[in-house]
């Protein structure tokens, strides 16, 4: 009878915090006028369907029906509100320069030289499908963001407790699959930046000689950063612990994104086989003179550029950020510090310039937003690419000769922020991409030597994007769920 008395009383307290949470929530914010769909579920609001790795046709819908500021009702009626026209335009150094670039496409061709070797061994006695894990994106930011809820609500209060070792131990004992996928991939991350680290330093000590036998000859990212560091003076010199952090960044933004740009460009070509001609036949020709060709050779081939801009806006591999106030936290330590994960709202009460007014509920002009503190923030990097006031009535279709004619005064007068081509898919301000030319270069090095040598045609198997952070492939109905675009390769006769 106690037992049941006590568990009612637990029971009511968590409904009455649970409740008063969702009043304070819902009640006399300066969001409440802003529209947005209604919530299917008073605890969930429209949650489960916002983040859902199926996500597409309902983003597509809540774009088309409430337009630019939309307001998404959230858990235990937390107010979100999705942006796919951001107004604050900041600042951006590249970090990778032109002169950089030019020395790293010949790293870009040793590795496509080698990829493209491997498949032509695979296909040398007749077309053969590969679903070869090089091309398609890794397992980490999908299982982050199976993890979203959990570290927001979760995670972050336990973040705090105890040594690095303990939380260790923590992880290790939850039995919780997708924090284990995580654990894991953060492990190997954490385990490569350190072989990439202590050989660049091996190299580095050893001399110029030893330097130009590593891949990027010593002029990667890595070695030069390593060298800026050991020549600065001790206080402005980074530690180990920071170096191999900085490694385990640059590794974790820019495997998954451009792998799954590479994998969505060869999906396309693969249905699109005249486009893949038409690419090969540039290709080709450009390539007629023999040799590689030079960095502003490569990223001038027009047909190849058009491809790949016009995949990187109509399929942003990161179809959505949050933003505004990030606080990181370490979860646990492989080393020091490397599972951090972000929870994103707004620092302070803001007031957000819109550069197209809204209507609210009532059918008032809206020309400034006012987001009150704690809100979180997604911009919707997708759904500003695929405007139909910017790009026009067929903004939803793959057309790469979009980018080969002078672009719409509709594109150039939009005045997107995006560091980027007029989209967003970089990201706009002092937090975009700082990889962005690195990405494009990469792609265009693979897809060249690729095309030049193969043709690619798409198998019997039915692929599904998933909306996951970073978009991945996987095949529908397979036993392995893990990202994979398998493609029927032919070699190319000439
Ligand atoms: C097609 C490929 C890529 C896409 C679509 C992409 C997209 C993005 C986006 C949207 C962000 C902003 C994320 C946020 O603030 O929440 C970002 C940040 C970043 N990216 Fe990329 N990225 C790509 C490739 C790369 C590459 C190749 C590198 C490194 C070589 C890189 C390095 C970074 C870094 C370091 C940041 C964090 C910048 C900061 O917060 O200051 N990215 N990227």
């Amino acid at each position: 009878m106690l037992v049941l008395a006590v568990q009612a009383l637990v029971g009511s307290l968590i409904f009455w915090a649970l409740w008063n949470l969702y009043k304070s929530r819902s009640a006399n914010s300066s969001l409440n006028n802003i529209p947005g769909p209604p919530p299917k579920s008073i605890w969930t609001g429209s949650f489960g369907d916002f983040y859902n790795i199926d996500g597409w046709a309902y983003h597509d819908s809540i774009a088309k029906a409430y337009g630019g500021v939309i307001k998404i009702k959230s858990l235990i009626g937390e107010q979100h509100i999705f942006e796919e026209s951001p107004a604050v335009i900041m600042s951006h150094n590249l970090i990778f320069g032109q002169g950089l670039l030019g020395t790293l496409v010949l790293t870009f061709y040793d590795v496509s030289y080698k990829l493209r070797d491997a498949i032509e061994s695979e296909v040398k006695n007749g077309p053969q499908i590969t679903r070869r894990s090089t091309l398609t994106p890794k397992q980490l930011v999908p299982s982050m963001f199976k993890l979203n809820m959990l570290s927001a609500y979760v995670l972050l209060p336990l973040s705090k407790v105890g040594s690095p070792k303990f939380r260790r131990w923590m992880v290790d004992t939850v039995p919780y699959k997708n924090l284990h996928a995580v654990r894991d991939i953060v492990d190997v991350i954490y385990n490569t930046s350190i072989e990439i680290f202590e050989a660049k330093k091996a190299a580095l000590n050893n001399g110029d000689e030893a330097l130009a036998k590593q891949v990027g000859r010593g002029k990667d990212i890595m070695s030069i950063l390593m060298r800026a560091n050991m020549a600065a003076s001790k206080e402005d010199s980074l530690t180990r612990e920071e170096l191999l952090g900085q490694m385990s960044t640059l590794i974790f933004a820019a495997m998954d994104t451009t792998s799954s740009a590479l994998s969505r460009i060869l999906y396309l070509l693969s249905h699109n086989q005249v486009v893949q001609d038409k690419l090969r036949e540039e290709i080709t020709e450009a390539r007629e003179g023999g040799g590689d060709l030079s960095y502003d050779d490569l990223v001038s081939l027009p047909y190849l550029d058009a491809i790949c801009r016009e995949t990187l806006r109509l399929h942003p591999p990161v179809p959505m950020v949050n933003r505004t106030y990030v606080v990181f936290f370490t979860l646990y330590s492989a080393g020091r510090s490397h599972f951090w994960i972000t929870y994103v709202s707004t620092q302070a009460d803001t007031v957000l310039p819109l550069s197209t007014p809204i209507r609210d509920v009532e059918g008032r002009e809206i020309w400034e937003l006012a987001i009150p503190k704690g809100t979180l923030v997604n911009l919707g990097i997708m759904a500003a690419n695929r405007n139909l006031e910017i790009w026009g009535p067929d903004a939803n279709e793959w057309k790469p000769e979009r980018w080969i004619n002078p672009l719409p005064d509709s594109v150039v007068t939009a005045h997107l922020p995006g560091i980027y081509s007029h989209l967003l898919t970089f990201l706009a301000g002092g937090r975009a991409c700082i990889g962005f030319k690195f990405a494009q270069l990469e792609m265009k090095a693979v897809l060249m030597l690729l095309i030049e040598s193969f043709r690619f045609h798409p198998t019997e198997d039915k692929i599904f994007w998933q909306m996951a952070g970073v978009t991945t492939p996987v095949v529908i109905g397979s036993r392995n769920k893990a990202p994979q675009l398998p493609l029927l390769v032919e070699k190319v006769v000439r």
